[in-house]
């Protein structure tokens, strides 16, 4: 994927995408400490600003409303700041603007996890998505396949079956680092 802005890729936002549970927050979280680079999750700078959690967002403003301000967020984030590592919500990328700016002025890295593996999550990450709850496991694998095609415009793709997070936080910066070298 083409990177388009000048800005220089030292400078440029690392943003981490993928589907809901893979580790885009817990993944951030350890990129930003080993880089000495500031975190910004955004579902959590959403919750922060509307002193609200995301599932009651969605319970009383509606995933309409969320998309808005999560799309003006992250455009914002994208345009006006540099050097950080911004973890995204697993739907954000799904928005054609929200691609475009992230992939100009940032380093997308995509954290793709195996349905097969992914399954083994759901348990633990139901509770606080509303998008995953009442629905059935058939229902779940169609958007997970459905957003693929989405989250294949990146710039690094990192599988991460089997590893841990500390792992993966490692693999992604090695292979930022490879690349950026050559
Ligand atoms: N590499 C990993 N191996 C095992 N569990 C993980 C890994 N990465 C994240 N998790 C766990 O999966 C759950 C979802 O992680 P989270 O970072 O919130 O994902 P996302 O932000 O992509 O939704 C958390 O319970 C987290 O501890
Ligand atoms: O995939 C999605 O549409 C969503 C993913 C969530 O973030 P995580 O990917 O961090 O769970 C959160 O933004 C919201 O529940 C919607
Ligand atoms: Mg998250």
């Amino acid at each position: 994927m083409g990177t388009y802005s000048n800005i220089p890729l030292r400078e440029r936002n690392i943003v981490l995408i993928g589907f809901m549970g893979v580790g885009k927050t817990t993944i951030g979280q350890l990129v930003a400490k080993k880089l000495y680079r500031d975190f910004i999750d955004v579902d959590q700078e959403i919750e922060k600003r509307h002193h609200m959690s995301i599932p009651a967002i969605f319970e009383q403003m509606g995933e309409n409303y969320f998309r808005k301000v999560e799309r003006e967020l992250i455009v914002d984030l994208c345009t006006n700041t540099r050097l950080k590592i911004i973890s995204l919500g697993g739907g954000a990328y799904l928005q054609e603007e929200v691609r475009n700016a992230c992939l100009s002025h940032g380093i997308v890295v995509f954290l793709d996890l195996s349905w097969e593996n992914w399954k083994d999550r759901l348990p633990s990450i139901v509770h606080d998505r509303p998008l995953l709850k009442n629905k059935a496991l058939e229902e779940i694998k169609q958007l997970f396949e459905l957003r693929k095609q989405a989250y294949s415009q990146h710039h690094y793709r990192v599988a991460t079956d089997g590893l841990d997070p500390e792992t993966v936080a490692i693999r992604t910066i090695e292979l930022i680092r490879e690349r950026n070298t050559n």
